[in-house]
C-alpha cells in the first residue's frame, strides 16, 4: 500500500508519526512524505526507504497513492481534495481536519466506538475517513458504552479544553503568560511578609495589561476563555455545535441524541476535560453503569468516586501523553435516579486527533 503523509511535521502529525513508529506501522507500507514548504528536502526516517519530500500540491504525485493521511489542516484539504477527486482519484483520504467531517460521503472515525460503522462504510465503498473533533472523540471514548447500550436520553457537556486544541503557538503562549505572571511578582513571592492582596493586585494588573496575547487574543493563564471556535447564529459556538452533530454521525444514530453545553478553554497543555450531566432513559444501578463504561473499550478507565482516586487519576497532569481515558466522579444526581454526572479527561492529541487516524490506516490495510 502506497501511503502519502501530509502535515507529518506539525503538532498532530508529529504525534501520529510517534505512534506509528511505536507500533511499527511503517513496516509493510510504502510511505511518501509531502510538504508545502520544502520540496526535495529529506523525508523523516521511519525505518523503511522513503523518497525525498514531494510537493503536497502536486495532484499527479498524490493521485499515485492508495491512501493519503493529512494532518495539514482544513485550508489544505479545501484546496486539494476536490481537485484530486475531480481528477478521478479513488484512493482513501484520511484527515484530521474538520472540513469534510459532515459530508455525506465521509465517515467520522473512532473505531473503538464505531467499528461497525467504519467496516460497513469500507464495504459500501466509502473512501473518506475523517477524525472527529477532539472533545467529541474523547467524550465517546469515555461514555461510548452508555450510547451503545441505547441508554442515553441526552447529555450536557461542560468542557475544560487545553491550549493544544488551538495550536502549537497557543501552547507556547500559555507558558509565556504563566512566566509573565510569575515575573510580575517574583520578588514579592520571595518575601513572606508581602501581603497576599498586594500580590493579587499586581497579578491582576499584569493579567489585564501585560500578558502576550497574540495567539489567544486574551489572557488565558490564571483565567479561562468561555468561547471556542467561531460564533453561530443560534448562540452556540461552533465547538458546542459539533458535540451533537458529530456524536450522532459517529454513532450513525437513527434517532439523534441531544448533546449540548458550554465549551471553555483553560490553562491545561494538551488534555481536554469534560463534566457531563447524562439523562438516562431509565434508572440503571450505578454499579451496572460502571460495568458498562469499563467494558466498552480497552482505554477507558473507571475511577472510583472518592477524593484520593479522583485527585490521583482524573487530572490532565496524570493523563497527558497517554492513551488512557479515565472517567470518574460518577454518581446519581439529586434531580432523580435517571440523572448521572461524570468527569472525564483525555489527551487531545492522541485519542483526540492522531490515534483514530493511525488505526484507520491499519483497518484499511487489513480490510
Ligand atoms: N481532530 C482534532 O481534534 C484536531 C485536529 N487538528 C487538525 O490538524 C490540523 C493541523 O494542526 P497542527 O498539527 O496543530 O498544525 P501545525 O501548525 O503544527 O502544522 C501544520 C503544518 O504547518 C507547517 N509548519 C510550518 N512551520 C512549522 C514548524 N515550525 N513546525 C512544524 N510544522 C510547521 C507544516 O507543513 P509543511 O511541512 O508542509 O511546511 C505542518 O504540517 C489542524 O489545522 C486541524 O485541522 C488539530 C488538533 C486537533
Ligand atoms: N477546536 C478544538 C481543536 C480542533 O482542532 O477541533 P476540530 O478538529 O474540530 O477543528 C479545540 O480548540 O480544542
Amino acid at each position: 500500500m502506497k501511503v502519502g503523509f501530509v502535515g507529518w511535521r506539525g503538532m498532530v502529525g508529529s504525534v501520529l508519526m510517534g505512534r506509528m513508529l511505536e507500533e511499527n506501522d511503517f513496516v509493510g507500507i510504502s510511505p511518501v512524505f509531502f510538504t508545502t514548504s520544502n520540496v526535495g528536502g529529506k523525508a523523516p526516517e521511519v525505518g523503511v526507504e522513503v523518497p525525498v519530500l514531494q510537493d503536497a500540491y502536486d495532484l499527479d504525485a498524490l493521485a499515485n497513492l492508495d491512501a493519503i493521511i493529512s494532518c495539514q489542516g482544513g485550508s489544505y484539504t479545501n484546496k486539494v481534495f476536490g481537485d484530486l477527486r475531480a481528477k478521478g482519484w479513488e484512493g482513501y483520504w484520511i484527515d484530521a481536519a474538520s472540513s469534510l467531517r459532515m459530508s455525506d460521503d465521509a465517515i467520522i472515525v473512532l473505531d473503538p466506538v464505531n467499528d461497525q460503522v467504519v467496516k460497513d462504510g469500507i464495504k459500501n465503498g466509502t473512501k473518506n475517513f475523517i477524525g472527529g473533533n477532539c472533545t467529541v472523540s474523547l467524550m465517546l471514548m469515555a461514555i461510548g458504552g452508555l450510547f451503545n447500550e441505547g441508554l442515553v436520553e441526552w447529555v450536557s457537556s461542560m468542557t475544560y479544553q487545553a491550549a493544544s486544541g488551538a495550536g502549537a503557538n497557543n501552547m507556547r503562549e500559555l507558558i509565556r503568560q504563566m512566566g509573565e505572571i510569575n515575573a510580575a511578582v517574583a520578588d514579592d513571592l520571595e518575601n513572606p511578609s508581602t501581603a497576599i492582596l498586594d500580590i493579587d493586585r499586581k497579578v491582576a494588573d499584569a493579567m489585564r495589561n501585560d500578558l502576550t496575547t497574540d495567539n489567544f487574543g486574551a489572557p488565558l493563564a490564571g483565567s479561562l476563555l468561555p468561547y471556542i471556535d467561531t460564533q453561530l447564529e443560534n448562540g452556540q459556538s461552533r465547538e458546542e455545535w459539533k458535540a451533537e452533530a458529530e456524536t450522532n454521525k459517529i454513532l450513525a444514530s437513527e434517532t439523534p441524541v441531544p448533546i449540548d453545553g458550554i465549551c471553555v478553554r483553560i490553562g491545561a497543555m494538551r488534555c481536554h476535560s469534560q463534566a457531563l450531566t447524562i439523562k438516562l432513559k431509565k434508572d440503571v444501578p450505578l454499579e451496572e453503569i460502571e460495568r458498562i463504561l469499563a467494558d466498552a473499550n480497552d482505554w477507558v478507565k473507571v475511577v472510583p468516586n472518592d477524593r484520593d482516586a479522583s485527585l490521583e487519576e482524573l487530572t490532565p497532569t496524570k493523563v497527558t501523553g497517554t492513551l488512557s481515558v479515565p472517567v470518574g466522579r460518577l454518581r446519581k444526581l439529586s434531580m432523580g435516579p435517571e440523572y448521572i454526572t461524570a468527569f472525564t479527561v483525555g489527551d487531545q492529541l492522541l485519542w483526540g486527533a492522531a490515534e483514530p487516524l493511525r488505526r484507520m490506516l491499519n483497518i484499511l490495510r487489513s480490510a
